[in-house]
């Protein structure tokens, strides 16, 4: 079983799914004037997705950006999440350049979690120790956009991201078939049983939106929602979310009226 395992003051792995939004921002002008919509939506955790920025080598102002919008979250933790293009999102980046990109934002002070791709190899063990270092957790992911792994494939690559040092484990598939999303739940509860770290889990698009909604019966810790823009198919609006958040985990979800 997970150990309940805090981004900030928010724990994940305690049974009760978190709510994430997104922030995707296309310039550093407009991430703070996005993020007050966000915050007044009450959502227990945001995620910076900083590869929807037009420019990421502008390290000194992006590193300004981030120290203002740490200070206008108060207790509201912080992931950041560069994805790359291969899994999904737009970064191309080579190796070194994103290692040394991840490296500034976990010392940067500002961040509570730094999403890191399990996909980039050599780099994830140290990273995820860098990141144990100064306090940030450590979310490696992986994401299958065209397909849905087979549920032992699903286990053992949740399994490998905890072997590399990985604080939380997060995995997103593309189901084809009914099957496939049942597959997601399937590997989500075993890998739940088996592994210490709290997972992560969702089936994108229509037919995975299922996942979102009860994935934490399954063992999922947090589930993505949007307040504008979405940042993956078949996330759901997050007021609509947090309505059913609270019908399925009753008094220990969020109040209807907040
Ligand atoms: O890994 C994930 C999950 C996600 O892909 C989703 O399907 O909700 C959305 C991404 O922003 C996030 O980094």
């Amino acid at each position: 079983m997970p150990k309940v395992t805090y981004i900030r003051q928010l724990p994940l792995g305690d049974g009760v799914p978190k709510t994430c939004v997104p922030l995707t921002a296309t310039r550093l002008a407009d991430v703070v004037p996005q993020l007050a919509p966000i915050l007044a939506a009450q959502p227990d955790l945001i995620e910076w997705r900083l590869d929807y920025l037009a420019d990421l080598t502008e390290k000194t102002a992006l590193l300004a950006t981030l120290k203002q919008v740490r200070q206008q979250l108060g207790e509201v933790p912080l992931l950041v999440t560069v994805r790359s293009q291969a899994e999904g999102g737009n970064a191309v980046l080579s190796s070194t350049d994103y290692q040394t990109l991840l490296q500034r934002l976990i010392n940067s002070g500002h961040v509570d979690a730094v999403d890191i791709e399990l996909s980039r190899g050599e780099c994830v063990e140290a990273l995820c120790a860098q990141a144990r270092a100064v306090q940030v957790q450590s979310v490696v992911s992986a994401h299958f956009f065209q397909q849905t792994p087979p549920v032992a494939d699903i286990v053992a690559l949740l399994a490998q991201m905890g072997h590399q040092g990985a604080a939380i484990t997060k995995i997103a598939v593309m189901p084809r078939s009914a099957q496939d999303v049942l597959n997601l739940l399937q590997a989500s509860l075993t890998a739940t049983q088996q592994q210490t770290q709290p997972v992560i889990t969702m089936a994108m698009g229509q037919l995975g939106q299922i996942t979102r909604l009860a994935g934490g019966t399954f063992g999922s810790a947090v589930t993505f929602a949007t307040v504008a823009t979405a940042s993956a198919p078949g996330q759901l609006p997050l007021a609509t979310l947090q309505q059913i958040l609270l019908l399925l985990n009753g008094d220990s979800g969020k109040e209807l009226d907040k």
